[in-house]
């Protein structure tokens, strides 16, 4: 029997009134979702504690009286702008069609997430974009990254984490995605160019995985991150593959000039724009005219983002006063930055896993 996901829709806009026959289609329902989720979804329903993030969306969609506003004018085709004009929030709070992001989701565990509608509240629904004003600083009296800093126990979870995370899950390393940029002339070797600087790379995991997609790539490569973070890397599996960890405030000057790419994966989403810009400020200018800056991020579509994507966002806002970013917002970015956005290739549908492409302008 093949039932069509449209068939499904179609249930679900009209759903059988009997009590009986609704708590069957409940339970159906479930084990369909658990029979067909992929890696991303099992994450997002175990980690990301989706009853909270819920809780907190709804509550400040209440508090802000947005419901009762949809429910007066329901045939209405609300626009972000037309709600955040009656609710007095930020229109920046309440992107993401079809829905609204307040309507459906908000992470970093229950605790934070407990005070979000306050914390909006508070701020007089104003977007956050001071780390050091988070919502996580509030809760935990500092930001996410100075508490990583000062908490060796969160950094070493933080560093297994992020190198394990993602290991099987779709990567743009498949084969589908040029590796033109990386790719180093003979004189470039001859003189000892950096093939790659995995800005903000943690454990150095990216650096391990493209030497396994791509050997036959040549070139020294380079991660840096917090000193926290880079004293965990072991030396020896690093040099081994031509890997030099280096502790680097991303904050500061540059210090490997001309390489051929720079690349940053989930780390400007960690940022709202202005400390997103500092860190592309300090690259553009080590950069040769055929460097790249490669970014390995999310881009939330204009329309018809998923709940993952707009839980993550929530994620970002709540736990660094940051966010993902739509293609817009990106090309924003990158062009203040003096660098012009070259290619969006995306390699996931599902997470709109991204490869940004930046080039010199
Ligand atoms: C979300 S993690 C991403 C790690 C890795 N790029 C990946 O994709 O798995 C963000 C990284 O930025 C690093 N980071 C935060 N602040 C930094 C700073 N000021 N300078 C350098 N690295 C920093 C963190 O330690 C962390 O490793």
């Amino acid at each position: 029997m093949t039932v069509t996901a449209a068939a499904l829709r179609a249930l679900a806009e009209h759903p059988p009134t009997d009590a009986t026959a609704r708590r069957e289609l409940y339970s159906a329902a479930q084990a369909l979702m658990f029979a067909v989720e992929g890696p991303m979804d099992t994450e997002f329903r175990m980690f990301f504690v989706m009853q909270a993030q819920a809780w907190a969306a709804a509550r400040t969609t209440s508090d802000l009286n947005i419901f009762e506003t949809l429910a007066a004018n329901p045939d209405k085709a609300w626009k972000v702008d037309d709600l955040g004009e009656v609710s007095g929030a930020e229109p920046a709070l309440l992107p993401a069609s079809p829905s609204f992001k307040l309507g459906l989701k908000a992470h970093e565990g229950g605790k934070t997430l407990l005070s979000l509608p306050g914390f909006l509240a508070e701020s007089g629904y104003r977007t956050p974009v001071d780390p050091s004003k988070s919502l996580f600083a509030k809760v935990h009296g500092m930001s996410i990254f100075e508490k990583l800093e000062q908490d060796p126990q969160r950094a070493a979870l933080m560093f297994e984490f992020m190198a394990e995370h993602r290991k099987k899950l779709p990567t743009w390393m498949n084969g589908s995605i040029s590796t033109k940029d990386f790719q180093l002339s003979d004189d470039d070797q001859t003189a000892g160019r950096v093939m790659m600087v995995d800005v903000g790379g943690g454990a150095g995991h990216q650096c391990h995985a493209f030497r396994v997609a791509f050997p036959q790539l040549k070139g020294k490569m380079v991660v840096q991150d917090l000193a926290v973070m880079v004293d965990m890397i072991d030396k020896r599996q690093a040099s081994a593959i031509e890997l030099e960890p280096m502790a680097h405030d991303f904050f500061t000057t540059q210090p490997i000039k001309h390489a051929k790419v720079y690349h940053l994966r989930n780390v400007l989403h960690d940022w709202a724009d202005e400390s997103a810009f500092k860190i592309l400020e300090q690259l553009r200018p080590a950069m040769a005219p055929d460097s790249a800056v490669v970014i390995d991020e999310i881009v939330i579509p204009p329309t018809g983002a998923n709940h993952k994507l707009l839980d993550y966002d929530l994620t970002m806002m709540s736990s660094a006063s940051a966010l993902e970013r739509t293609e817009k917002q990106w090309r924003a970015l990158i062009e203040r930055s003096g660098m012009k956005l070259r290619d969006i290739w995306i390699y996931d549908v599902d997470m709109q896993w991204a490869l940004i492409v930046a080039v010199p302008n």
